[in-house]
């Protein structure tokens, strides 16, 4: 059945990515605080997500939220993150709770994690012969203040569902690049994640029933760090690329 979905974050790669693939599969209200360049499904609406009143008024009527807006960068200083990445998705989260929204997924990231690849372990944990696995139930160990403020995303979505019951998914992205693996870097085909596997993952966390979830998302490479159980337990999830066979 077709869900009424919130979008933040709808103009940048992850959202180009999930709306390339389920663009006719729910009903979209997309935010993005760049005005839209393109044509989009649904109803677009320009607003910061640090803008309470603004947030509140894109989330009546809304089923699931897909958050993801907020500062990508892993060099990010600490004054975009805490405003973009800590008090953004605070003020998504009050605001979903209060409207009575079901389920929030959040884009998490790979770099809530980052320094578990210390020096000892790299590269060789990024190569099929090591077998270091990290499944989501490790703690968190960011290594910039980005990751830090994923982290923090991570733990109020643990706060807003242990106080108000709104389903909750954390989906530590890897490294999504369109068309194909990230070329010459054998961290990034490691945790790949492709368009199409993309698409699929955030359309299995609107579609899925969950309490609280973190999961990793990367497609099925043959070489991957990060375990995709969870990912396939909690959500169903099914990737059909790995980095190892593109042509
Ligand atoms: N692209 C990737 O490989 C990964 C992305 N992520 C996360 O996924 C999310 C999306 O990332 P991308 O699409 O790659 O980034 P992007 O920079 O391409 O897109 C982010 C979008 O959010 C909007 N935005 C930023 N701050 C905002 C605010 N305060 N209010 C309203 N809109 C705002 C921007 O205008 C932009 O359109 C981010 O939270 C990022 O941390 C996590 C891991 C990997
Ligand atoms: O969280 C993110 O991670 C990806 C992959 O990290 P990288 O260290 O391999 O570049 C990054 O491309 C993306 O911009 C970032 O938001």
């Amino acid at each position: 059945m077709a869900q009424s979905v919130l979008l933040t974050g709808a103009a940048g790669r992850v959202g180009t990515a999930i709306l390339g693939g389920l663009a006719d599969e729910h009903e979209w209200r997309l935010l993005d605080r760049d005005p839209p360049t393109d044509d989009y499904p649904g109803e677009f609406v320009v607003a910061d997500i640090t803008d309470e009143d603004a947030v509140r008024e894109a989330m009546a009527g809304i089923d699931v939220v897909l958050h993801l807006a907020g500062d990508p960068r892993k060099t990010a200083p600490w004054d975009s993150v805490l405003t973009n990445n800590i008090d953004g998705t605070q003020t998504v989260y009050e605001a979903a709770v209060d409207a009575g929204v079901e389920k929030v997924a959040f884009a998490s990231s790979n770099h809530a994690v980052g320094a578990f690849e210390t020096e000892e372990r790299t590269p060789e944990m990024y190569r099929t012969d090591d077998d270091y696995l990290l499944d989501g139930t490790e703690l968190p160990r960011p290594g910039n203040l980005y990751g830090v403020s994923k982290v923090t995303g991570e733990a109020l979505g643990r706060y807003y569902h242990d106080e108000y019951g709104i389903s909750v998914v954390n989906v530590r992205i890897g490294n999504l690049t369109e068309g194909h693996p990230p070329i010459d870097y054998e961290r990034g085909q490691a945790m790949w994640l492709s368009y199409r596997d993309c698409a699929h993952l955030f359309d299995r966390c609107i579609r899925a029933d969950y309490d609280y979830e973190i999961v990793y998302g990367i497609s099925d490479n043959d070489r991957k760090y990060y375990s995709i159980e969870r990912a396939r337990e909690a959500l169903d999830y099914e990737p059909q690329d790995n980095s190892a066979r593109h042509d």
